[in-house]
């Protein structure tokens, strides 16, 4: 069985790595030093980094000039997301040498663009499918942008390579993932999927793990490993098995 991948997330706001409950502003915990976060995990064995430019995603600034470092610093590959939703960022998202970008509020308000960038770009483009319910949410998830699987229909039929879907209500809780979530999104497209939002456990990572056969790529692990409910490489052991 083809083993799955673990994200490790640094999400960077203010200038921090932080973690939000509920991807909602105000509800920061802060870790430090992002780059410091990056380094630790790839030391830890990861293989990609998670990075998410939360003052980008909110509307409340960026941290565009670090975000860069820390992706140029990386040895692993680094997927990049928040704030990516027009030519010269998506440009400059791409200039930083990252493996792919993950376009959320784009893929729901400028749908032509997000078609052209995905024709031109293949398979560094990924969409992500931030969701409560089946309403994807945009603007730092503060606004609704329409149903999960229209969306997902149309974004399939544009081509788009990967899908990472996190379910908002579960995200920053380690209340464990929303495994019927990630069912019904894979029963609806062939592309791969990421799963982001709920990870707690090691058992949390197997049964996502179970689902790779049905579709799910690799899995985005963030408060459980600032909160070292287990540790990177006991979760990067558990997958490899
Ligand atoms: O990751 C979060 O906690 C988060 C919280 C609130 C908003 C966005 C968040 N993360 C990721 O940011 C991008 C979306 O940014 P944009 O809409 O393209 O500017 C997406 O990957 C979210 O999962």
């Amino acid at each position: 069985m083809a083993k799955l991948e673990l994200l490790p997330a640094v999400d960077v706001r203010d200038g921090q790595a932080v973690r939000l409950v509920h991807g909602e502003s105000g509800t920061e915990t802060s870790y430090g030093s992002p780059l410091d976060a990056a380094l630790a995990w790839q030391r830890s064995g990861a293989e990609w980094l998670h990075l998410v430019d939360l003052d980008a995603a909110f509307g409340t600034g960026d941290n565009r000039a670090l975000v860069r470092e820390v992706t140029e610093v990386m040895d692993i590959k680094v997927e990049l997301s928040g704030g990516i939703r027009d030519d010269d960022t998506l440009a400059a998202a791409l200039a930083t040498g990252c493996t792919r970008v993950n376009l959320g509020t784009a893929a729901l308000e400028t749908p032509e663009w997000v078609a052209k960038v995905i024709a031109e770009h293949g398979d560094r483009i990924a969409v992500g499918l931030d969701v409560r319910g089946t309403t994807l949410r945009g603007r730092g998830w503060t606004r609704d942008g329409g149903d999960l699987y229209e969306t997902l229909a149309r974004l399939d039929s544009e081509g788009c390579a990967r899908y990472v879907v996190t379910d908002i209500a579960k995200d920053g809780t380690l209340q464990g993932p929303n495994l019927e979530l990630l069912k019904n999104v894979c029963a609806a497209t062939d592309k791969p999927v990421v799963a982001s939002g709920g990870v707690s456990s090691l058992d949390d990572l197997r049964a996502i793990a179970e689902l790779v056969p049905q579709g799910v790529e690799g899995a985005i692990v963030g408060k459980a490993l600032y909160a070292k409910a287990f540790t990177l490489e006991e979760a990067l052991e558990e997958v490899s098995r």
